[in-house]
């Protein structure tokens, strides 16, 4: 009879502050290297797109707390087209907005929702390192408090110029200015609140991608990725 070989997915988590390249290096890496990829920021808009639409005063942490575990979140982690679905229904449009966006991180500073959403992210993880061969997981919590055994953390940065013209880019914003300044907002709020907070830590390789193409990032991180699968 043989025995069966069973090699461990890996794991990378990526943290890191708004715009600096987190979901697209993470979706490239994941792509390249034929992992599973999470987006845990999409998790929190999702429950604060579903918050919202309800009239719930995401401003009211003890509104927040109580409607935490109502909905069903479901995310599909296929680095070509993920997903998110709330109560089956596709959002991944919706909790793009600016109305989720401006709201999303009084949401996530609740620990009712962290507790339920941090549960649900460590399950995905068990589930892809079980049965695949690893996943991708990017957020502002990862290397520190969802998954600090992770084979690779990384911290990446940008300076706030280069987060700020990127964003503006991507949602075809002439108001660059204008964007630094909520990026920069949120960031304050996602790095100060009580419970696990934004924060870089010397366990996570830092990586400064101000003057690095996407292309190159995404080469840099799977080249770790392949050192920690050699290392496994
Ligand atoms: N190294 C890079 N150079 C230039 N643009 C980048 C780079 N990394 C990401 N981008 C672009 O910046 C924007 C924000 O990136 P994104 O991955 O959404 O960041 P985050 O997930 O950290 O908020 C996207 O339009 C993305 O294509
Ligand atoms: N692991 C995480 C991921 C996101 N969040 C919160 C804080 C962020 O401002 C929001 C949205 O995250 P998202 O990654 O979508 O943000 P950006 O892509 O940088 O705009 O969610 C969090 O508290 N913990």
């Amino acid at each position: 009879m043989n025995a069966q070989i069973h090699t461990e997915g890996i794991v990378i988590a990526i943290d890191g502050p708004s715009g600096s390249g987190k979901s697209s290096t993470s979706r490239g890496v994941a792509t390249a290297k034929a992992l599973r990829y999470l987006d845990t920021g999409a998790m929190y808009r999702a429950l604060t797109w579903w918050m919202l639409q309800r009239g719930i005063d995401v401003s009211d942490p003890t509104a927040v707390a109580g409607a935490a575990t109502t909905p069903t979140i479901t995310m599909g982690t296929d680095p070509a087209a993920p997903t998110v679905h709330v109560d089956g229904t596709d959002v991944a449009q919706a909790i793009r907005s600016q109305e989720v966006t401006a709201n999303v991180s009084a949401v996530a500073s609740v620990p009712a929702v962290r507790e339920r959403l941090v549960a649900l992210q460590r399950e995905m993880i068990t589930e892809a390192r079980e049965h695949t061969s690893g996943i991708v997981v990017e957020g502002r919590d990862i290397t520190t408090v969802v998954a600090p055994d992770a084979q690779v953390k990384l911290f990446l940065t940008a300076s706030q110029e280069a987060r700020a013209h990127r964003r503006s880019a991507e949602v075809h914003s002439e108001d660059v200015a204008g964007t630094q300044e909520a990026l920069a907002l949120r960031d304050r709020l996602d790095s100060s609140r009580a419970l696990s907070p934004l924060t870089q830590t010397a366990e996570a390789t830092e990586l400064d991608s101000t003057g690095l193409t996407l292309e190159e990032v995404i080469a840099l991180v799977a080249g770790l990725a392949e050192e920690a699968r050699a290392a496994a």
